[in-house]
């Protein structure tokens, strides 16, 4: 299973995440977000992380010039769209960026909107799936219906996203089979302050789970 924390700001905070167990990192390059961090605060992170994790830059509504100088920038391994971007915005973003792995947010406002996925599939490695919030583009502590993802298997891997915590994370887990989690307001105790008693908290639950799961 894959475990994504997001909206590290701080150095400490995110190795011992990376050390808990989190196999990807995700830096806020959204300007507006209050988890937003610059290039030289993330190459400054980046570069304490252990290699293989992955250290995902998100955006929303960046262009490919801009995405591409940051990700030079700072050794970010990972881009996740987190905006409105298009098939052809992926496409194009894959050309220009051929070894960075791409991951696309779509925010479900409902069953109908899953259509979209297999547009993408193609030009992505990973989708992920976020709550969808009228006002805000992300890190909003909302949940998904998990009702409607039941069945839901796209043709590539993905990540549920949305208002999970420690204590919802094994009721998602059993409704619904994604490839990965991703985690940021319910492992915080404020915007970008990670409360690392919730992600060892996370960890112990879903050590829990996955032993179950085998029996
Ligand atoms: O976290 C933010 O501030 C943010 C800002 C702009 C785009 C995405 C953002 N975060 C992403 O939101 C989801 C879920 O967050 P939560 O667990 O519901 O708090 C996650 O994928 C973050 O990458």
């Amino acid at each position: 299973m894959r475990v994504k924390i997001c909206g590290l700001i701080q150095a400490e905070q995110a190795v011992a995440i990376a050390n808990l167990g989190a196999t990807a990192l995700g830096f806020i390059c959204v300007p507006a977000s209050p988890r937003y961090v610059t290039s030289e605060e993330i190459r400054e992170i980046v570069a304490q992380l252990p290699e293989n994790i992955d250290k995902v830059g998100v955006f929303a509504h960046s262009s490919i010039p801009e995405i591409s100088q940051i990700v030079r920038d700072t050794g970010l391994t990972c881009v996740q769209l987190h905006g409105d971007e298009s098939p052809e915005f992926c496409s194009l973003l894959r050309e220009s960026l051929p070894n960075i792995q791409i991951i696309k947010a779509l925010r479900v406002r409902s069953i109908e909107h899953l259509a979209q996925v297999s547009d993408y599939t193609k030009y992505i490695d990973t989708l992920l799936l976020d709550a969808y919030h009228p006002q805000q583009l992300g890190g909003t502590g909302q949940t998904l219906d998990w009702q409607i993802l039941e069945q839901f298997q796209p043709s590539c891997p993905w990540l549920l996203a949305g208002g999970l915590t420690p204590d919802n994370v094994v009721t998602a887990l059993n409704q619904v089979k994604p490839d990965g989690i991703d985690l940021s307001s319910g492992v915080e105790i404020q915007p970008g302050d990670k409360d690392l008693n919730k992600v060892a908290l996370l960890f112990e639950k879903l050590g829990k789970w996955k032993a179950l799961s085998l029996e």
